[in-house]
């Protein structure tokens, strides 16, 4: 049985706390009545179930993605390194497990989908506020983008806040000039809103720190967990452009774009261009 509990209580500091440890219950403290109270589906379809469960599961995930980034950028600011390692490692795991959503989903076939599709009327993954959040901590700023989320000030405004900040990619350049690289002044001082353009001094300081590791470890390994972090994305990508095309083959999406035309373009996009340029020079 789910009891409504009440969260003032905690700010309550004349002694309840005994009262409160005998209160709280497993669901109470993970708010499982409006977690679990969340899945409606507006088809008697079956499927539907699954549809929506993936994209909340995937929604949570990216949450905790945020989370984890936000703190890591903050630690790189701060030279504290094996921090932000901790939880960047941790980013990529969560990736992983959001990739292994799609074999959950590529059960679901075509005729089964369009079942329920017509349901969804233009709402698309393409609005996914917490997924364009990652995007732009990560350092790729699309200003078209940001103008979805007009009409919603709360959401627009905590986008905003991050779309002009440095993203995880600006403070790791900030940190190859702390460690003396002769970085560009203009990529240093640029306008973090703006999109980030590939620089020749970037790519010349990871040269460096890829022939002579041992002198730069730190940001050997800071640029390891870069790549990790954009390899999988690449790789949740690519899965959810295959599973679209296996499941909807080329109709347009209900976002307004070609589907599938548009999903392969995006895979050309790179977080941290110089990362990958120099691997041909290795
Ligand atoms: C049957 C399953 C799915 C289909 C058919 C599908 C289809 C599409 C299509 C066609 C687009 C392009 C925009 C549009 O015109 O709508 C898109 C974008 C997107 N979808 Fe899905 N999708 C599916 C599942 C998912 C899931 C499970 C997620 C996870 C949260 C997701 C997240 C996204 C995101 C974030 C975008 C924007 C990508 C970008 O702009 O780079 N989709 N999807
Ligand atoms: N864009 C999809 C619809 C879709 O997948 C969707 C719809 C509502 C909420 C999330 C969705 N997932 C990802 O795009 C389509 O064209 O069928």
């Amino acid at each position: 049985m789910q009891s409504s509990f009440n969260w003032e209580f905690l700010s309550d500091d004349n002694g309840a706390y005994t009262d409160f440890k005998e209160k709280m219950t497993y669901g109470d403290y993970l708010q499982l009545e409006s977690l679990l109270n969340s899945q409606k589906r507006l088809s008697d379809h079956h499927d539907e179930m699954l549809f929506i469960v993936i994209h909340q599961v995937s929604e949570l995930w990216l949450k905790l993605m945020i989370h984890e980034i936000e703190s890591a950028t903050t630690a790189i600011k701060q030279d504290e390194f094996q921090t932000a390692f901790k939880m960047l490692a941790r980013v990529s795991k969560i990736q992983s497990q959001i990739i292994q959503a799609w074999d959950v989903l590529s059960t679901l076939t075509p005729s089964e989908y369009m079942e329920f599709r017509g349901y969804l009327g233009n709402a698309s993954g393409f609005q996914s506020y917490q997924y364009r959040l990652v995007e732009f901590v990560l350092g790729y700023k699309t200003p078209h983008i940001l103008k979805i989320y007009e009409k919603n000030p709360v959401l627009h405004q905590r986008l905003k806040a991050a779309f002009e900040a440095p993203g995880l990619y600006d403070v790791s350049i900030q940190a190859l000039a702390k460690q003396g690289f002769p970085i560009n002044q203009l990529v240093l001082s640029r306008d973090f809103s703006k999109e980030y353009i590939q620089d020749s001094t970037v790519a010349d300081a990871w040269l460096a720190v890829y022939r002579d590791t041992e002198s730069y470890w730190d940001l050997y390994q800071l640029a390891e967990k870069l790549v990790d972090i954009e390899d999988w994305f690449q790789q949740w990508r690519f899965r959810h452009m295959k599973t679209v095309e296996r499941i909807i083959g080329h109709k347009t999406g209900t976002g307004g774009t070609s589907g599938v035309g548009y999903l392969k373009k995006v895979l050309d996009h790179y977080f941290f261009p110089e990362l990958w340029e120099i691997r041909t020079k290795l």
